[in-house]
């Protein structure tokens, strides 16, 4: 079984060295100047020419306007856009138009009634990212570290391609993966020894869970 695995927040060659070794399908930059993860344009272009195209390069970014991903659009060029905010169908529909990208839309959870928000961006969005709600306080829309009750998602619709997201990390992937069966992963606080700081080892670990259960999942 395929599963997409993306390693996201990645700022330097070493980080995005170990995702790409390890096997990331998707790599991803953040495009939100508040986040210890942000980059500029400039720098994100400079990692995905690194990267040799070995793994997808997404974008993410939070209600951001035209100006700003025309910006990353053409300095970086992504492979796939991660819309983080609270962008309307109309806008994702809008964005996959004006840059002809595919388009992930993320959504924050906490119960049913957040899942029942995805069905207008039915058809539209390409993929969807379930990530957890940001705890009181915080500054960013991800990259908390924080999780969702998963058992959420066991009533899905199995059409749905969605990408696992918030507070995954090498010790919990494993019972994530049994007990939901997403098309993608998406990890970044929990492969990281500081806000901000990607940690080679941690990354490499999370790896090691993944294909283990993978090959679980597979037998
Ligand atoms: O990581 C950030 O700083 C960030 C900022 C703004 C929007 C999204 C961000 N990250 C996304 O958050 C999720 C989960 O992160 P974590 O594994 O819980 O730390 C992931 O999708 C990132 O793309």
């Amino acid at each position: 079984m395929v599963l997409d695995t993306k390693i996201c927040g990645l700022k330097t060659t070493e980080a995005l060295d170990a995702a790409v070794k390890g096997g990331a399908s998707h790599v991803g930059f953040i495009f939100f100047p508040k986040s210890p993860r942000h980059v500029t344009p400039q720098e994100a272009a400079k990692l995905r020419a690194h990267s040799g195209g070995k793994a997808k390069a997404v974008a993410v970014t939070v209600d951001a306007d035209d100006m700003v991903l025309d910006a990353i659009v053409k300095t970086m060029q992504p492979d796939m856009l991660q819309l983080h905010g609270t962008e309307s169908p109309e806008r994702v529909a809008e964005v996959k138009r004006r840059y002809r990208l595919p388009v992930m839309k993320a959504f924050a959870i906490h119960d049913q009634a957040d899942l029942a928000r995805i069905a207008p961006y039915r058809g539209i969005a390409d993929r969807f990212l379930f990530d957890a709600k940001a705890p009181a306080g915080s500054r960013l829309p991800g990259g908390n570290g924080v999780r969702f009750d998963w058992n959420l998602l066991a009533g899905l619709d199995a059409g749905i391609d969605y990408m696992l997201s918030g507070g995954l990390n090498a010790a919990n992937i494993g019972d994530a993966l049994r007990l939901v069966k997403p098309s993608a992963i998406d990890i970044s606080s929990g492969v990281e020894s500081a806000p901000g700081v990607k940690d080679t080892r941690l990354i490499e670990e999370f790896f090691k869970v993944v294909d283990a259960t993978r090959n679980e999942r597979a037998a």
